[in-house]
């Protein structure tokens, strides 16, 4: 006897939008706040998430606008960066991850910190306007609030600061929500991941659900 279960994709993501409004709370966020965290609700399978998220005002439409006129996206991990649906970006968007780049293992040696948090340093000729996407890596969020302290360091448009784990996690999403360099999304505490954060990327990449 065959296993029945639904296989129009379509149908699929329809029904799981449903149950996620229906199941969540989702009464404090704006209508273009709502689609992403729909979205990263989704992507966690976890009703519940929104009360971790957590908009600075005007996020949502600054990183839309943003993307839209053409902004690269910066990612932490490559988990990110492949993520990313491309057919949704508006306007063929660079995708950009820095994490296996060459010279990035020295880097962090130099530094005395991780890869991920080395690899911001190559960031800085994308950083002006860009649309941050930090999913994986504390370090790599603390590293670029520390770059940002410098007044002469370019601003992102927006800052989608998620890391995951039990070691500087919330710290530095607390950290970034406290110094909001940019306008900035993000999952407080321990909860966050890739998965996540491609899903706010992928939903506020597109008007279409
Ligand atoms: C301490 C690290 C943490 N990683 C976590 C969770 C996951 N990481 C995965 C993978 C495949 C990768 N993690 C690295 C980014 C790697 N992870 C670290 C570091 C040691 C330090 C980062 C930090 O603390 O800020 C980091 C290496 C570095 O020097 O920066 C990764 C680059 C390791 C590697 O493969 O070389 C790699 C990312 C590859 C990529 O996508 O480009 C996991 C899939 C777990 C696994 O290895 O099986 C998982 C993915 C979680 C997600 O949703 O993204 C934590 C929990 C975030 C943890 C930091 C916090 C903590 O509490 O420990």
């Amino acid at each position: 006897m065959p296993y029945l279960y639904e296989t129009d994709g379509a149908v699929i993501y329809r029904q799981s939008f449903a149950t996620i409004r229906a199941e969540a709370d989702l009464a404090r966020f704006s209508p273009e706040e709502e689609i992403v965290a729909v979205r990263m609700i989704h992507a966690s399978g976890m009703v519940g998430l929104e009360r971790h998220i957590e908009f600075t005002p005007g996020m949502a439409r600054a990183a839309r606008a943003a993307l839209e006129s053409g902004a690269p996206i910066l990612c932490d991990a490559r988990m990110v960066s492949e993520g990313i649906t491309r057919v949704r970006l508006p306007a063929d968007n660079a995708v950009i991850c820095t994490l296996n780049a060459e010279g990035v293992v020295d880097l962090a040696r130099e530094m005395g910190n991780t890869r991920s948090a080395a690899a911001l340093e190559l960031w800085r000729p994308h950083l002006a306007g860009a649309v941050v996407a930090i999913g994986n890596a504390p370090t790599a969020l603390f590293h670029l609030l520390n770059m940002l302290e410098d007044p002469a360091c370019p601003r992102p448009a927006a800052i989608i600061g998620c890391p995951v784990g039990f070691i500087g996690a919330a710290e530095s999403k607390a950290a970034l929500m406290a110094a909001a360099p940019s306008p900035a999304l993000t999952v407080r505490g321990r909860l966050g991941g890739s998965a996540i954060t491609v899903a706010a990327i992928n939903a506020l990449a597109s008007r279409t659900e």
